[in-house]
């Protein structure tokens, strides 16, 4: 069974070159969908692949260049399609999300009146690996991104983390290839400034260089290409272009 990656985008939040950063998981037997930001529908529609062709969404956390596709996804994939989008994502995030989230757009009264009524919703346990889709299952990682709201990372088929948006937290990575077995990791990376939510170059710099040579960033600003060259060990994911995750991203 070949894995493969393909980054929808590849941006921070802000970015403008750049689609956000939502990634596309092949087993070869189904795809899920990591994270649905409000560029997702674009980019997949640019890439030629149909909602439909998507197994799953998983949800890492309510940011919008995470979630501000589900809208459009949820409404097209009933409406149009008359499915609703198997989504995946922690407990704690279900009610955030349909409250604070959806539920302003997508509710109708008789009709969509909970985030049930447009999405299969799959509860994920944090710390608990899941079989996912055919092919990928995953665990959920409870992750320091923003102060006292949820967000997990991702570690997929015992081998490859996903960073999704997260603060520096070496002792997490060592933990991964040390005692787990990683052999590649997708890692956000904010190039200026502190890193007040993200984990910044630097301190990725700071990792010993057989770490940094697993790791592949993504989630960066649209100065990325005056960082060509500056990255260490690590190398820079391109959007789109589809990877071959343990032929090209393993080490
Ligand atoms: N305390 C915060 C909260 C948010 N932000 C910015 O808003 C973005 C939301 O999406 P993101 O990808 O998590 O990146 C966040 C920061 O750019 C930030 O810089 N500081
Ligand atoms: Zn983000
Ligand atoms: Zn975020």
């Amino acid at each position: 069974m070949t894995l493969k990656l393909q980054m929808l985008g590849t941006g921070s939040a802000f970015a403008k070159m750049y689609y956000n950063n939502n990634a596309l998981l092949d087993s070869g037997e189904a795809k899920l969908l990591i994270d649905c930001g409000i560029t997702a529908p674009l980019a997949l529609h640019q890439m030629g692949l149909p909602i439909t062709e998507l197994d799953a969404v998983l949800i890492t956390h309510i940011h919008a260049d995470h979630v501000g596709g589900l809208e459009e996804m949820g409404f097209r994939m009933n409406l149009i399609h008359g499915r609703k989008p198997v989504l995946y994502l922690a407990e704690a995030l279900i009610e955030p999300l349909w409250e604070n989230t959806l539920k302003g757009g997508m509710q109708q009264k008789g009709m969509i009146e909970r985030m049930e009524d447009v999405f299969e919703i799959r509860p994920l346990v944090p710390g608990r690996t899941a079989d996912l889709v055919p092919g990928i299952r995953a665990e959920l990682i409870p992750t320091k991104h923003i102060p006292g709201k949820d967000s997990y990372s991702l570690y997929i088929n015992e081998r490859l983390f996903y960073s999704a948006d997260m603060t520096f937290n070496p002792e997490l990575l060592n933990e991964l290839v040390q005692e787990r077995g990683c052999k590649a990791m997708l890692h956000e990376v904010q190039l200026l400034g502190e890193g007040a939510v993200h984990t910044t170059l630097d301190e990725l710099l700071s990792l010993p260089p057989e770490l940094q040579r697993m790791i592949h960033l993504m989630h960066y600003s649209d100065e990325i290409e005056t960082f060509q060259g500056r990255t260490g060990e690590m190398k820079i994911l391109e959007q789109q272009r589809v990877y071959d995750v343990e032929k090209e991203l393993e080490v």
